[in-house]
């Protein structure tokens, strides 16, 4: 039995207000949370390296993850048995101050995570759709489930790169897809991006999400609305899907 040992600063106590299907931890603030968070994966990540021998990391990007990202990194572990991705990754370089495989490298694997093996969602080539098949084929051959899968949430309650108005988002948010990972572009992403599917996010024995404000509740609450659909706030489709409770960690 996993006891997550919650921040003695867990200001309240775990909530599912918001939906049945939806545990709430709420943090005085975002150090607190990173902490408490960081705390959780690194024993999912642990108990996954126990049991099976290797634990097994998908991550959001974007500007919310980064705390979380470096006392994730400043966890005690077996990082040279864990392998880590990415929820998603914007179509750009490497180098690129948009990339979350950069945000990764300058926080994640600045110290000892640099151990642990990374599948990038990015190859390059002149256009995505030349690499989509090769990062496919790296992403198929990951040993499903995943241990721990952190997501986060845009103000127009996308997850991942699963955004409204997307060109491939009803093929990614089909429950019964065979696709682990589309090439998607829609009006509010500045570049195309690579996104795991809806299916692949929730193949995972521990499913977070990481958000900040209470902007972002707002929005999370409108998504859960009973007359809001998946395809227009697509956490929806995550939270409505998911077999295990998501567990949201929060702070205003
Ligand atoms: O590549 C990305 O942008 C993320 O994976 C994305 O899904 C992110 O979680 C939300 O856009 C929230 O981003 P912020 O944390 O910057 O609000």
């Amino acid at each position: 039995m996993k006891m997550h040992l919650d921040s003695a600063r867990d200001v309240r106590p775990r909530r599912r207000d918001l939906h049945a299907n939806l545990i709430e931890h709420a943090y005085a603030d975002g150090i607190a949370l990173a902490r408490a968070l960081a705390s959780a994966v690194a024993c999912d990540l642990r108990d996954a390296i126990l049991t099976r021998g290797i634990g097994l990391l998908a991550l959001s990007g974007g500007t919310t993850p980064q705390r979380f990202l470096i006392e994730l990194g400043r966890q005690r572990l077996d990082w040279g048995r864990v392998v880590v991705t990415l929820a998603d990754e914007r179509w750009v370089k490497p180098d690129d101050a948009r990339s979350n495989a950069r945000l990764l490298r300058e926080t994640l694997f600045a110290g000892a995570a640099a151990a642990a093996r990374f599948e990038p969602l990015f190859e390059p080539a002149y256009h995505p759709d030349a690499a989509l098949p090769r990062i496919a084929r790296r992403i198929d051959a990951l040993p499903l489930p995943f241990d721990a899968v952190v997501l986060g949430m845009g103000g127009d309650g996308h997850t991942a790169s699963l955004f409204p108005g997307g060109d491939t988002l009803a093929q990614a948010l089909d429950p019964h897809g065979r696709q682990r990972v589309v090439l998607l572009h829609a009006p509010a992403a500045p570049e195309p991006r690579i996104t795991l599917t809806l299916p692949t996010l929730l193949a995972t024995t521990a499913l977070y999400l990481h958000i900040e404000g209470d902007a972002k509740r707002a929005v999370l609450a409108k998504a859960l609305d009973a007359y809001t659909r998946n395809e227009d706030m697509p956490i929806r489709a995550i939270v409505n899907c998911a077999g295990e409770p998501l567990r949201m960690y929060w702070c205003a």
